[in-house]
């Protein structure tokens, strides 16, 4: 599968086999989510722009590699991509924020748009899209649909978990957006569920349901 990232990690592995236990508690589910999301951001920012600049050490003066974290726009699709955003700013606290709320119609699956907002000058960053479940596919695309409206230098997509479903639908849509996941499930069931999984994200994150 080209332009997916598996980010098979022994520790994002052992993290995620917790987290898809049924009797793993709200807490102990949003932490896990919350230190995976931090080793994730280690992965999709491998290869952000750098700049130079003069650093004055005790003994002399250098020169250091800095990145520009205001450059950078976490995306967090509403609700569950707040369990990843946590993570992903405590890495680049200095990165902006955009929300997009979406939910899926239980019926049809497709993706309902309910909020939407960005940083300003959208056109000079690169976005990282968050959320944790990509499933059928129908909410990044939804998500990505609207963002590539503000013409962006890149979009990325991190999830925990996706599904080879999942996956085409974004290549087929999104095909120059790389996606970065800590595991590909086996299929969706006929409720648009990923399984194995780990159930339904927001649920388990906000102790919902
Ligand atoms: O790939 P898809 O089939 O579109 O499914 C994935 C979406 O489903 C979940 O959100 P949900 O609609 O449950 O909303 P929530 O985050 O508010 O619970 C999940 O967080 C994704 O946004
Ligand atoms: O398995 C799934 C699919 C969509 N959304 C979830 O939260 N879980
Ligand atoms: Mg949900």
């Amino acid at each position: 599968m080209s332009n997916v990232h598996l980010v098979d990690h022994p520790l994002v592995q052992h993290k995620l086999t917790l987290m898809r236990r049924k009797d793993a508690s709200t807490n102990s589910f949003r932490r896990l989510l919350n230190e995976i999301s931090m080793l994730m951001a280690y992965e999709v920012t491998r290869d952000m722009a750098m700049q130079d600049i003069e650093v004055e050490t005790p003994l002399e003066t250098t020169t250091g590699k800095v990145i520009d974290g205001k450059k950078l726009v976490f995306v967090s699709i509403l609700r569950a991509g707040t369990g990843i955003l946590d993570g992903m700013l405590s890495v680049v606290p200095g990165a902006r924020v955009g929300h997009i709320g979406l939910y899926r119609d239980p019926k049809t699956l497709t993706a309902v748009e309910y909020y939407f907002k960005m940083p300003s000058e959208m056109e000079s960053r690169d976005i990282v899209v968050v959320d944790p479940m990509l499933a059928t596919g129908n909410s990044a695309v939804a998500a990505v649909d609207r963002l590539k409206e503000l013409n962006p230098k890149s979009i990325k997509f991190v999830c925990l978990l996706t599904c080879p479903e999942g996956v085409k639908t974004m290549q087929d849509n999104h095909p120059d957006v790389p996606i970065y996941t800590a595991a590909i499930d086996r299929e969706l069931n006929s409720h648009g569920y990923i399984l194995p999984g780990l159930g339904d994200a927001g649920d388990r994150i906000f102790g919902t349901k």
